[in-house]
């Protein structure tokens, strides 16, 4: 008998950045449905991380793996089955907000109906419908993250990859990015959630990995109630390259 493969596995991943090493050996893996929280200081290595897992950035040791297939042989795959929100939502200042979700809709070859559906239930999702027609330009920080998260989130990918999503929205929008992550991991998506937030982790979050100067100082379950453990582990983790 085989046993099913995770959605997502990092194999011994390694990446360096202007010469230096940003991400060492890391290894994970994610099944469908898990909301995985990374955490870790400034610099730990969490967007260079997660710029591998989408395939923008690939890595120079170890492998990527989604759904079992290997994403430096078959790039297309994380088209098809990642959704990522960088840090900073990449927008063209020249389009409105229905026209970026036209565009990310075709490159995730959408197109017709399915295309004017999923449109729909994002701009009513991320109650971007008033801004349909207003130019990316001129929307605010919290606005652009909402298009941003849209646009990742068109083709119902099967892995949600969210770079620091909370940041610029305010308690408001931060309850409506709960919801939206416990909503998707209940209908099976897997979620990857980068944050130097605790509570973030805590309040949406099955697992936890903890990153630090790009090498993964702890990986496990999170009970509920575990927010004062945590930070425990979080601030020894982190204060330890104080003390070296
Ligand atoms: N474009 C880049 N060019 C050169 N070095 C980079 C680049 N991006 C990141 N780095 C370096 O790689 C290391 C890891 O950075 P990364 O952005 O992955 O960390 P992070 O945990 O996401 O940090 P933050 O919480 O500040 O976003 C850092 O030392 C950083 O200075």
């Amino acid at each position: 008998m085989t046993l099913p493969q995770p959605l997502l596995k990092l194999e011994q991943v390694s990446r360096r950045r202007a010469g230096r090493p940003a991400v060492e050996a890391l290894s994970l893996a994610l099944e469908r449905g898990q909301v995985l929280g990374l955490l870790g200081i400034n610099g730990a290595g969490k967007s260079t991380t997660l710029a591998m897992i989408a395939g923008a950035l690939a890595p120079e040791r170890g492998r990527v793996l989604l759904d079992g297939q290997e994403l430096a042989e078959h790039p297309s795959l994380a088209r098809r089955l990642v959704g990522w929100l960088p840090e900073r939502a990449p927008l063209w200042q020249e389009l409105t907000v229905g026209e970026h979700l036209d565009a990310h809709g075709r490159l995730r070859g959408l197109d017709g109906k399915a295309l004017g559906q999923a449109r729909a239930r994002m701009l009513e999702h991320l109650e971007l419908a008033p801004l349909e027609r207003r130019l990316a330009g001129v929307l605010s920080q919290g606005q652009r993250q909402r298009l941003g998260l849209a646009c990742a989130l068109l083709h119902q990918p099967a892995l949600l990859v969210l770079d620091e999503p909370g940041n610029a929205l305010d308690p408001l929008q931060l309850a409506a990015l709960r919801a939206l992550i416990r909503e998707q991991a209940a209908a099976g998506t897997a979620v990857i959630l980068s944050t130097h937030v605790l509570t973030e982790v805590t309040a949406v979050c099955d697992r936890v990995a903890i990153l630090h100067e790009g090498t993964l100082r702890h990986e496990g379950m999170l009970a509920k109630d575990d927010h004062a453990a945590l930070e425990r582990r979080f601030f020894g983790i982190a204060t330890a390259r104080a003390a070296a």
